[in-house]
């Protein structure tokens, strides 16, 4: 099915940790549209590449497992009834299992290589559905949805991220250490950043909201802001 370039599509790129999931999914829930989290995309390939046994420094087989990929996205209503999204590969639950900081780094290692992406193109684009789409990513501005409606480019200071992530891992039971986490978090952003198939940057038209000293809530409301104009033009 071809992408219908007049659903309306919000997109949120940034650094690891910078709130960009939990901006999108409150937005995607309050307008009532569709939410692509397009990092776990490559996590789930991460742990499906490191399944198979196939290392990063095989493109060609990277590739062809990026294009059959069996990941399925399932979203339902929670016990606050916010949304809650699962995500499986071929029919096993990994929605905790790709959140780990080890997936994340081998998701950013396997996203650098341009067939990869190339492969998984096709595959976002598809998620554009009305009545809309909010996404999240690296380069869901550039390179996915490069006409998109309104364009975040969300930050935060690295410690502000760390932190985030670390509290984030300790709500979940799992073990963390700061100093690691702020390590690991600067490696990731050298990578996504200076890689060269669609490297982490604003796009031109993009807005750049730093959340270091901001609330959950007053990005939320800010974003909302913002919205209006963009959807009248
Ligand atoms: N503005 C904020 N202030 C404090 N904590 C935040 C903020 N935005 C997100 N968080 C928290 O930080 C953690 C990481 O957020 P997440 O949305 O997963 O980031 P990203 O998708 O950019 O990696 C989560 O536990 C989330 O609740
Ligand atoms: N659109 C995207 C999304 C993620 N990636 C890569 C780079 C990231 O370091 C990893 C993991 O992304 P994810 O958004 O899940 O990571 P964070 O939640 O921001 O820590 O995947 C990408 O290259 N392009």
């Amino acid at each position: 099915m071809g992408e219908d370039k007049g659903i309306p599509v919000i997109t949120i790129d940034g650094p690891s940790g910078s709130g960009k999931g939990t901006l999108a999914q409150q937005l995607a829930q309050h307008l009532g549209w569709h939410y692509l989290d397009s990092g776990a995309i490559y996590r789930v390939l991460a742990l499906a590449a490191s399944k198979h046994g196939i290392t990063k420094n095989d493109p060609k087989r990277l590739k062809t497992l990026a294009h059959d990929l069996d990941v399925r996205f399932v979203s339902e209503l929670g016990e606050t009834s916010a949304r809650v999204y699962r995500v499986y590969l071929e029919d096993l639950d990994v929605s905790n299992a790709i959140r780990s900081e080890d997936c994340g780094n081998a998701a950013s290692k396997i996203a650098a290589l341009p067939e990869v992406r190339e492969a998984l193109l096709r595959r976002q684009r598809a998620f554009r559905k009305a009545p809309g789409l909010v996404t999240d990513g690296r380069d869901m501005g550039t390179v996915v949805f490069p006409e998109a409606t309104l364009k975040i480019f969300l930050t935060a200071s690295p410690q502000e991220r760390a932190r985030r992530r670390y509290k984030q891992l300790k709500e979940k039971g799992i073990d963390a250490n700061l100093n690691r986490l702020e390590q690991e978090i600067a490696g990731r952003d050298v990578r996504d950043c200076e890689r060269n198939a669609a490297p982490l940057k604003p796009a031109d038209d993009a807005i750049i909201l730093d959340s270091t000293k901001l609330a959950i809530n007053d990005v939320f409301q800010q974003v909302l802001l913002w919205l209006p104009s963009k959807l009248r033009n």
